[in-house]
């Protein structure tokens, strides 16, 4: 399949939703499969298991996942594309040289995931495994476990990270889509930008770039797509109403910079320039 990024327009707001609409049924149905584990806290705690600390690792056992598979990712030359990004630092240079890819975006930096990861450990992965574990809980009474032993953890450390890891990169992948689409808005008409970054408000910038209509059916959709599909999740919709404000966020982030290093006569191109996408 062609990369959003290497065919077509990708600055076309209709492809981007597109591409944020596919990237929905992936954190629905990632997030599905997490549930059938229980909670299992260690996972999220530093220090928790000896052996990693045993091979020098000190963070959690879902950081030492995301270390290692994003290093390898990294070889692979992954996180070379402009929209993947990593949740772990000082990542290994790719072993093969980095793709061509079209320069869509502004030059930026902005990287949302210790927001991500920290409000998927403390918010999403306990609400979407309550059932889970409180099954586990009742299986374990029927054998006589009691007390604290009852609870939370089914030992399934590998598939349950595995799986964490899937989500949190379709989270990525959706909030970061925020600068392509901040991209689009600006150069559909920069005029309207450019006095709100050259004085910064963001929350003018917020409400330009906001599409109530968009939002209200995409929240419409996903109710429909979790009553059909996950009904533990439908009355909650947690995910979403952080996905979206975060990818706001992404979004006037990248426009309070995107005139940054630019000449006053860049700025007046642009300011002459409308609907260029
Ligand atoms: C992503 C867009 O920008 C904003 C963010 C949205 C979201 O995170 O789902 C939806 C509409 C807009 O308020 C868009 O216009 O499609």
């Amino acid at each position: 399949m062609q990369s959003n990024l290497t065919s077509g327009d990708p600055l076309s707001l209709d492809r981007i939703r597109s591409v944020l609409t596919r990237l929905e049924d992936t954190i629905i149905f990632d997030l599905i499969e997490r549930a059938q584990f229980a909670h299992n806290p260690r996972m999220y705690q530093r220090g928790a298991f000896k052996e990693l600390h045993d091979i020098g690792f000190d963070g959690s056992w879902l950081e030492w996942f995301l270390k290692e598979i994003e290093s390898f990712h990294a070889k692979a030359r992954r996180y070379t594309s402009p929209d993947e990004y990593p949740f772990t630092s000082n990542l290994p240079d790719p072993v093969i040289a980095p793709l061509q890819f079209p320069e869509i975006l502004f030059p930026n930096k902005i990287n949302a995931n210790p927001s991500i990861l920290s409000f998927y450990v403390r918010s999403i992965v306990p609400r979407i495994t309550r059932r889970a574990t409180l099954s586990l809980a009742a299986s374990k009474r029927a054998k006589g476990i009691a007390g604290d032993e009852e609870y939370e953890d089914d030992g399934n450390y590998g598939s349950a990270a595995t799986i964490d890891i899937e989500v949190l990169q379709a989270i990525s992948k959706r909030v970061h889509y925020g600068k392509f689409v901040s991209e689009s808005k600006f150069l559909e008409n920069p005029s309207a930008f450019i006095p709100h970054i050259l004085k910064p408000n963001p929350q003018i910038l917020e409400d330009l770039i906001t599409k109530p209509e968009v939002e209200r059916k995409l929240l419409q959709r996903l109710r429909g797509k979790a009553e059909t599909y996950a009904q533990e999740f439908a009355a909650d919709g947690s995910p979403k109403r952080y996905i979206i404000p975060l990818t706001k966020e992404v979004e006037v982030e990248y426009l309070l910079h995107r005139l940054d290093g630019l000449s006053e006569d860049d700025v007046r191109r642009l300011e002459t320039k409308s609907g260029t996408v």
